[in-house]
């Protein structure tokens, strides 16, 4: 990018077209595209960017019949301000003359392409919403290879419900430090306590001006990214290793029970959050740069939490930019390294000791075809199915032996939840 953009809609452009034409995640596009816009310009940008990305197979539907020679014979900037215009006005709640200025706008001294979007955009007013009204919008918006794996793993109805959640804004959920009274700190953040103990926030607003932040009293985290480590029930004193832990949320929670944490990464600067989110809430871990595929412990374990790198499919809601990055789904160089993940694992644990393996991810094969596979993989490590009590404290859950799965679908008058596999293990002993 030559000059950092000067508004949202530039901003937003420079998103999608980084995203779309040259294949980077919008994390590694955000600061060079955001970094000189005030905040309200800066959310608005962001808005409009994830929007379009989660609409594109319906916005690349409605334009298609407009364009002869297609989408693809535009360069990428009347590309993205095409799209971008169609997300404004029909996605975000932006006024059509606004949508469609702003949109041209972004072609500057382009005169030819200027008029073309400008034509195309008000042409578009006369017919978008009876066609929108009769897209399929869970399947135009979910690329082949994602339609495939959620088919592959769930019936088609699941299949198609979790591809519709993906559609909406993702929920803010954060995880209170034990002790604390779920009940009164919902209300002081007027949020929603959830069945398994989260707290849901409403979205907006600066998160480190709302009370408890500065004093680290809670953690932003997912209400099914804070399972694995409940699953665990880490007790006091345990010597437990968090084996891939930047940025640390499942770590907040193991020491804040009071377990000895050793808490691993291999990645130096997403440790440097690691130390920030100890250092905010005030807790301790032992934090140790090395790679868990062939780290050994000082002493055998009583616990391990492996929260593997993976496809992460289950946070689509949050990443729109991963169905379109993640071309073919190819989850063959995760499965190795999870596979050696839980190789080394199993080997640290003192016999009877427990291990939790989670992935953020919706496909079959980083989750139960990868456990299925467990005697090949881990023959110490036995299933460690979950107690009717325990069962009862996951209402709503996919819950299955010593498995647990969770996805954007379930808890369906809540919001949903991120999709995650998680299951229970024990060294045998
Ligand atoms: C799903 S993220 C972990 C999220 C974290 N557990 C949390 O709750 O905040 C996976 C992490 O695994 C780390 N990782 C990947 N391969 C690793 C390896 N071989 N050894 C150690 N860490 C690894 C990545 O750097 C990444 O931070």
């Amino acid at each position: 990018m030559s000059r950092p953009p000067r508004d949202s809609r530039a901003a937003a452009l420079a998103l999608l077209t980084g995203v779309l034409d040259e294949h980077r995640t919008l994390d590694q596009l955000a600061p060079a595209a955001l970094a000189s816009l005030p905040p309200a310009e800066r959310a608005l940008a962001q808005r409009l960017a994830a929007t379009t990305l989660k609409r594109l197979g319906q916005i690349d539907a409605l334009l298609a019949p407009r364009l002869p020679r297609g989408l693809k014979s535009l360069p990428p900037a009347a590309r993205g301000a095409l799209r971008l215009g169609v997300a404004q006005r029909w996605f975000a709640d932006i006024p059509a003359h606004a949508a469609i200025n702003t949109s041209v706008n972004l072609l500057g001294r382009q005169t030819k392409l200027k008029g073309l979007v400008n034509a195309v955009l008000r042409r578009l007013e006369e017919s978008a919403e009876a066609t929108l009204a009769a897209q399929d919008a869970a399947r135009l918006n979910t690329p082949d290879w994602l339609w495939r794996t959620l088919e592959a793993r769930f019936d088609g109805a699941t299949a198609r419900a979790i591809a519709s959640a993906h559609l909406a804004e993702p929920p803010l959920d954060v995880t209170l430090k034990p002790g604390l009274d779920a009940a009164e700190w919902a209300g002081r953040l007027g949020a929603t306590v959830l069945p398994t103990g989260s707290l849901r926030l409403p979205r907006g607003g600066d998160l480190a001006a709302r009370p408890g932040h500065g004093e680290g009293l809670w953690w932003v985290q997912d209400a099914a990214a804070a399972l694995p480590a409940r699953l665990l029930a880490p007790r006091p004193g345990e010597a437990i290793a968090d084996l891939c832990a930047a940025p640390g949320g499942k770590t907040l929670q193991l020491a804040a029970a009071g377990a000895r944490v050793m808490a691993l990464d291999n990645q130096e600067k997403r440790l440097v959050r690691l130390h920030e989110n100890l250092a905010r809430t005030g807790l301790e871990a032992e934090v140790i740069q090395a790679d868990a595929a062939t780290w050994t412990a000082p002493r055998p374990l009583d616990a391990v939490l492996l929260d593997a790198p993976c496809s992460a499919s289950g946070t689509v809601r949050r990443h729109p930019d991963l169905p379109h990055l993640r071309r073919g789904g190819d989850v063959g160089p995760l499965l190795d390294i999870q596979r050696r993940l839980l190789a080394n694992a199993a080997g640290l644990l003192r016999p009877g000791g427990r291990l939790v393996y989670a992935v953020c991810a919706l496909s079959r094969a980083e989750g139960p075809d990868l456990i299925a596979d467990l005697p090949a993989i881990a023959p110490d490590l036995a299933p460690d199915p979950f107690s009717p009590q325990e069962r009862a404290s996951l209402p709503g859950l996919l819950v299955e032996g010593a498995t647990v799965t969770t996805h954007p679908a379930l808890w369906p008058e809540l919001g949903g939840l991120d999709g995650f596999f998680m299951a229970r293990l024990r060294r045998r002993g």
